[in-house]
C-alpha cells in the first residue's frame, strides 16, 4: 500500500474550555479526494488549519508526507498547496502580477515561473483573464485564481477550507468539476473541507465530522449504503440526525 500523504492520529485541540477536536483519525491516500463534511462548528477550519500547520494539535500528531512540523515545516509547505476560506488575492494587482509574486516565494522565476502560470491559469480556465486586475473579476473567478495559485509549485497535497462561501450553485459545480481535473491531470491529493453535502458527492472519501469528532466514513456509496438512504443528502442528514446539510437549490 502506498504512503498516505496526510495522516491525523487522535487529534485533540481546545480553546480554552471548548474541545473543538476531540481526537480525530484518518488518513488521506496519494491522488484521493477527501471530502471533510460537517455543520457550522463541527471542528472543520481547526483540523484544516493543522493541517497547514499553522498550529499544532494539544495532543495527537499530524504527518505531512511522513513528515512532522516540528522538524520540516519547510519541506512539507514546500509540497503543499492550501486555500484558505477568507481570500487573499492583492486585489489591485492583476492575476499575473498575483501569480508571479506567489511563484517566487517558492522560489520559482523565468521561464519555469512562466511555464507554471500557463499551465495552472489554462487548467482552471483564467488564462485570458492574466492581464486584469484581480478586484475586475467576479467572485468565482477570484477563487479559480486562489486555487490556481495554490498550485503553482505542483502540490502533493491541496488543502481547501470551504473555497466556494459566497458563490453560487453553478460556479460551485464547476469549481468541483476543476477540482476532478486537478486530481487527474496532476495526480494531487485533495482535502476539501465543507458544509455542503453537493461539493463532495464525487470525492473518493467523505469523513463526516461532528462536535469535534469523526462520526462516518467512507466512500459516498458506502455511506448511502450504510445509512439506507438513497442520496448522500438523505445520507447525510440520517446520519447526523439532521445537521444542517445545508444543500442549496441550482440556479
Ligand atoms: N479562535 C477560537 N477561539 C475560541 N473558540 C474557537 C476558535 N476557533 C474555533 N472555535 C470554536 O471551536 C469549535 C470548532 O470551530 P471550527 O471553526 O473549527 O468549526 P468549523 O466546522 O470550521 O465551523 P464553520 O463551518 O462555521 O467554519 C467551535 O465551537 C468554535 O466556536
Amino acid at each position: 500500500m502506498s504512503t498516505p500523504v496526510l495522516v491525523f492520529d487522535k487529534v485533540r485541540k481546545s480553546y480554552g474550555s471548548t474541545e473543538a477536536l476531540k481526537g480525530i483519525s484518518f488518513d488521506i491516500a496519494p491522488s484521493e479526494v477527501v471530502g471533510l463534511l460537517g455543520p457550522n462548528g463541527a471542528g472543520k477550519s481547526t483540523l484544516f488549519q493543522i493541517a497547514a500547520g499553522l498550529f499544532a494539535p494539544d495532543d495527537g500528531t499530524v504527518d505531512v508526507f511522513g513528515l512532522d512540523y516540528k522538524q520540516h515545516a519547510s519541506e512539507i509547505l514546500a509540497r503543499l498547496g492550501v486555500v484558505f476560506q477568507s481570500r487573499s488575492l492583492d486585489l489591485d494587482m492583476t492575476v499575473n502580477a498575483n501569480l508571479k509574486f506567489h511563484g517566487q516565494l517558492f522560489g520559482l522565476s523565468g521561464k519555469l515561473l512562466e511555464t507554471r502560470i500557463s499551465e495552472v491559469t489554462e487548467l482552471l480556465e483564467v488564462a485570458d483573464l492574466r492581464k486584469r486586475p484581480v478586484r475586475t473579476l467576479s467572485g468565482g473567478n477570484q477563487r479559480r485564481v486562489e486555487i490556481a495559485r495554490a498550485l503553482l509549485n505542483k502540490p502533493d497535497l491541496l488543502l481547501m477550507d470551504e473555497p466556494s462561501v459566497g458563490l453560487d450553485a453553478t460556479t460551485r459545480r464547476k469549481l468541483v468539476d476543476h477540482m476532478q481535473v486537478v486530481r487527474e491531470q496532476q495526480g494531487t491529493s485533495i482535502l476539501w473541507a465543507t458544509h455542503l453535502v453537493e461539493e463532495v458527492d464525487r470525492a473518493d472519501r467523505i469523513v463526516f465530522i461532528a462536535q469535534g469528532e469523526v462520526t462516518h466514513m467512507g466512500s459516498p456509496a458506502q455511506i448511502i449504503e450504510t445509512s439506507g438512504a438513497a442520496t448522500l443528502t438523505d445520507a447525510y442528514v440520517a446520519l447526523t440526525g439532521g445537521a444542517d446539510a445545508h444543500v442549496e437549490p441550482a440556479a
